[in-house]
Order: C-alpha cells, then sequence, then structure tokens
C-alpha cells in the first residue's frame, strides 16, 4: 500500500527495530469491531441472543471482534440499536473514561458518535450528555446515532468550542476529546487518508488540538476527568500537547488506566522527556489487533473544598473500579440506581413548556407509556414535542441541533410519536406492541417501510398505536388497523429496497 515517503522516514526514526513489524502489519487484513450498547443489554444476553461468530475484543468488555460475511449492518438488530460498529481501537477512548448514571458528560468532537454513544450508554438515561462537532454535516450523523442507540439526555451542539466554553465554566464531571489529526493510525482501514497526508499536517493539527484542548480544561470540574485521544503516530499530536498540558495547566494531572497486554507505554522522548507520558497509551497495529491510537487521561486537581467532601457524594472522586461495568451484576444495579434517581427527581408538576390543549392531547398518548414522565421537562415547540435534558436551562447563543428527546408532533389532536421516542422506550413501557422474531421475514419489510399483516401476532391492543419489536426490542412505530400494520418507521432511516 501507498505510504508517503517523509512519513515513513518518520515512523522509521520512532519505531527503531520495530520498524519493519510496523511496515509489515499494513498488508495485514484490517479488524472488524462491533461494541454491544449496554444501555438497552447486557453483554451476557447479546451473546445469547446474536447468530454472529464474535470473538471479545480483550481489551474493552462491550467490544467483540466479528467476520465481515456476517454483515451485522444488515442485521434489524442494528436497527434496534443494540450495537454500534467501531474499530476495536476506537473503542479504547470511551471504555477509559469512567462515567456514571447522574453524571455531567461532554464530547467535544463527537461526530458520528462512535465515543458518545457509548458515553451516553454509560450515563443510562442520568445526567447529561453534551455531543458537539464543528461540521454541520456530521453533527447529522451524530444525531442518528444518538437517537439509534436511544440516549435521550442529550445536547447536541454544532459549535466551536470557545463558545461552548462561554457558557459551561468549570461544569464538566468528564470530558473526551477525540480530536481531529492527521489520521495517521487509519491508513491500512482508510488508504485514501495516506494520499492527503503531508508533512505539515501534524504540526496544523496540533495547533487546532491545543485550542481545543485549552478550551476544555476550561470547562472541567475540579475533580474532573478529560480523556485525549487521536487516531495518529506523530508526536507533535500526542505526546508533545500531554506535555504541553502538563507544563501550561498545573492543575492538570495525569492518571494511570486500565491497562492491557497489547498498550505500550506513551513515549516521553518523543515529547520533553517528562517521564509522567509513560502514563499516556500507544496502541501499535503490529502489537495488537486494532488500528492506531493514542490515548491520555488526565484529571484536574480537586480545589481544598472538595476534600471534605466524601467520595460518595461527590461523582466526580469516583474511581474507575467503582464506576466500570465489569459484569452483567454491575449493569443491572447501575440501571436500578438511575432508575431510583429517576423517582427521587419526579414531580408531577404541571408542564411549563406547554399549552392545556397540548398537555391534554400528550396525556391521552401517554396514558400508554408506562415510563416515567416528568412532565416539568416536556416542553412543545411550534407542535414539536420534547423532552429536555436536565442542566442545559438558560444555556443561550449556542447553536445546537438537538436539546433532549424529540417526542413526536402534534397535530390538532393527534400525537404522532417519533422514531426517536420508539428507540428509548423498552418494549414492557408500552401498552401495545407487535413482536416480530428475528427470522421473521416481515421484520425486514417492515424496515423498509412496507405495510404487513399481522393477524396471527399477539399484542396489547387491537388497533392503534404499536411498538414495534425485534425479539423484544424497539425498532420503531406501527398503526394497527384490522390485522394490517401500517408503516411509521421513519422513511430517513429505511433499509435499502435492493439492499
Ligand atoms: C476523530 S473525529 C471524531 C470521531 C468521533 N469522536 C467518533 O468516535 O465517532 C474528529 C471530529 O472533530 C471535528 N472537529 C474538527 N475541528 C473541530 C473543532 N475545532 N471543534 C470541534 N470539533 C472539531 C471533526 O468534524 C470530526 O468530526
Amino acid at each position: 500500500m501507498y505510504l508517503p515517503e517523509a512519513f515513513q522516514k518518520k515512523m522509521k526514526a520512532i519505531l527503531g527495530e520495530e520498524y519493519d513489524d510496523f511496515l509489515a502489519g499494513f498488508e495485514k487484513p484490517r479488524h472488524y469491531g462491533l461494541r454491544v450498547n449496554t444501555a438497552k443489554i447486557t453483554v451476557e444476553e447479546f451473546k445469547e441472543l446474536v447468530p454472529f461468530h464474535l470473538t471479545q475484543i480483550p481489551w474493552v468488555e462491550n467490544g467483540f471482534y466479528y467476520e465481515e460475511e456476517d454483515a451485522p449492518t444488515r442485521h434489524p438488530y442494528y436497527y434496534a440499536g443494540l450495537y454500534y460498529i467501531q474499530e476495536p481501537s476506537a473503542m479504547t477512548t470511551a471504555s477509559r473514561l469512567p462515567v456514571g448514571p447522574g453524571e455531567r458528560v461532554l464530547d467535544l468532537c463527537a461526530a458520528p458518535g462512535g465515543k458518545a454513544t457509548e458515553l451516553g450508554a454509560k450515563l443510562f438515561g442520568e445526567g447529561l450528555l453534551v455531543a458537539n462537532d464543528i461540521s454541520a454535516s456530521r453533527v447529522k450523523a451524530l444525531l442518528k446515532n444518538i437517537e439509534v442507540m436511544g440516549i435521550p439526555n442529550s445536547f447536541l451542539l454544532n459549535e466551536v468550542p470557545a463558545k461552548i466554553a462561554e457558557q459551561f465554566p468549570a461544569y464538566f464531571d468528564k470530558i473526551l476529546v477525540d480530536a481531529p489529526c492527521s489520521g495517521e493510525g487509519m491508513f491500512r482501514k482508510n488508504p485514501e487518508a495516506a494520499r492527503v497526508w503531508s508533512e505539515e499536517k501534524p504540526p496544523e493539527c496540533a495547533k487546532m488540538q491545543r485550542e481545543i484542548v485549552k478550551q476544555a480544561i476550561s470547562m472541567l470540574k475540579p475533580g474532573g476527568m478529560m480523556i485525549y485521544s487521536t487516531c495518529t503516530f506523530s508526536p507533535e499530536e500526542n505526546e508533545q500537547i500531554i506535555a504541553w498540558v502538563l507544563r501550561e495547566f498545573p492543575e492538570m494531572q495525569l492518571i494511570p488506566m486500565k491497562g492491557y497486554e497489547g498498550f505500550s507505554e506513551g513515549r516521553p522522548d518523543l515529547a520533553d522527556g517528562n517521564p509522567e507520558l509513560k502514563k499516556c497509551v500507544r496502541i501499535w497495529p503490529h502489537h495488537m489487533d486494532g488500528e492506531g491510537h493514542f490515548v491520555a487521561l488526565m484529571q484536574k486537581s480537586r480545589t481544598p473544598e472538595m476534600d471534605d467532601v466524601s467520595p460518595e457524594k461527590s461523582s466526580a472522586y469516583t474511581s474507575e473500579a467503582d464506576e466500570e461495568p465489569s459484569d452483567h451484576d454491575d449493569i443491572k444495579k447501575k440501571k436500578k440506581k438511575a432508575k431510583k434517581g429517576r423517582k427521587d427527581q419526579k414531580e408531577r408538576n404541571e408542564a411549563a413548556g406547554c399549552t392545556r390543549q397540548e398537555r391534554t392531547v400528550l396525556e391521552s398518548f401517554f396514558a400508554d407509556v408506562r415510563a416515567e414522565v416528568d412532565w416539568k421537562r416536556i416542553e412543545v415547540r411550534k407542535g414539536f414535542a420534547y423532552y429536555l435534558p436536565e442542566g442545559v436551562e438558560g444555556k443561550k447563543n449556542l447553536v445546537f441541533v438537538r436539546n433532549g428527546l424529540y417526542l413526536g408532533e402534534i397535530r390538532k389532536d393527534r400525537f404522532e410519536p417519533s422514531q426517536a421516542f420508539a428507540m428509548v422506550l423498552q418494549k414492557k413501557e408500552f401498552a401495545s406492541s407487535i413482536d416480530f422474531s428475528a427470522e421473521d421475514e416481515r421484520v425486514i419489510r417492515y424496515l423498509k417501510g412496507e405495510t404487513v399483516d399481522v393477524s396471527d401476532l399477539e399484542c396489547g391492543k387491537e388497533k392503534g398505536w404499536q411498538l414495534v419489536c425485534v425479539d423484544g426490542y424497539p425498532l420503531g412505530w406501527g398503526k394497527l388497523v384490522n390485522g394490517t400494520l401500517k408503516n411509521k418507521y421513519l422513511s430517513g432511516w429505511r433499509m435499502k429496497v435492493n439492499g
């Protein structure tokens, strides 16, 4: 494969004796990965359910290699948001940022959402996920992925980091910066990246990365954690950025992250020699089954007042051991905790954000919804109903693409629930559902937008709105009339007819 000469020279200098192994790696096949969406299904349940040949990615608990011929993007479970297709090394970043329900989390360079969707899943619907990207077109993909994965409590922005920083000073418990970079680690996966690479790219990107990181630090709470990653090898964008942070922001310290035998230490010799830089992680494709990556986990010093607070009282103090769901039981505990939080916060006051008439229409639909609803968080704008996240009240002058969950549209005296609303529900949370088995050919026809005969299937109500599921996992809406399911699957999300 083509590799620019200047790149080869640089890598030879960095890798020395290992260079030939590194080069040989470019001829090996790439690896395909999927990440289980633990907000919807546990890893154990997933392994029992799916028909694919999966192999555990050894350093990511909910990550698996899959075989290309299994084509998981064609399966209905993909449409149900049970997993996200992600390059295995790219899973590392979000997996090493300890996030738990109730926290305020920011992903500053989030599109298309590979990492933001994992952070959102770890919140289990409690707390706030602010996900931003500077690119308007890429933010659209981010929105879709957040919706498919069923993350209700998000605020999606299309802004420059400095504008966000004005509104959120020292606000977030956790921040992820997956910086725009020269992409050297993705040359094998994306040969085009090698063709557009030039020697000027790394220093140019480094300039941009310093600006983004500076803004991120200003938005981090004392005691909060920031994780920085790139998919490139160049020291200017990796160790040298972190060395700069350590010099310029004495309140920031590098902290070790959960290890793996294939990880390599950061290289102080490629920056200013600070031995702390060994706490960074380099992922070399010739050492592991994944593409090139760099990850650094940092923490902002606590203020003296915070030292009076016991660890249980402050989410920012929580250690990784406490936070990482290590198995099935931990995930269940977290879900329980999130549910309790919802109950504690719930006050059934009047919805501030809608008229009495709108409320009546919504209430008639919500009579069939068995999830907790905090009416204070419902807002209707020009007939469109939203469920607002907590924590972004009064944030002004920001370009956003979505504030919270889009619930649906009020059309006179009817409510049309949205696709995104279906994706945050569990089957048991709606009064009536049509549940297809994944083998039933009607599920594909439903996903292609067809009307289907379901007279042989059981459902809670003989007519009206149905939550359409595959093996118990919601896919979207349908409306039942005389045994026929009218298709309400969002047209833009449909499976391609010839696909
Ligand atoms: C490596 S990609 C992010 C990938 C994403 N985290 C994921 O896992 O799917 C970097 C992103 O940064 C965005 N970006 C570039 N400059 C930015 C800036 N100044 N502020 C915020 N985002 C920026 C790009 O549009 C791009 O989507």
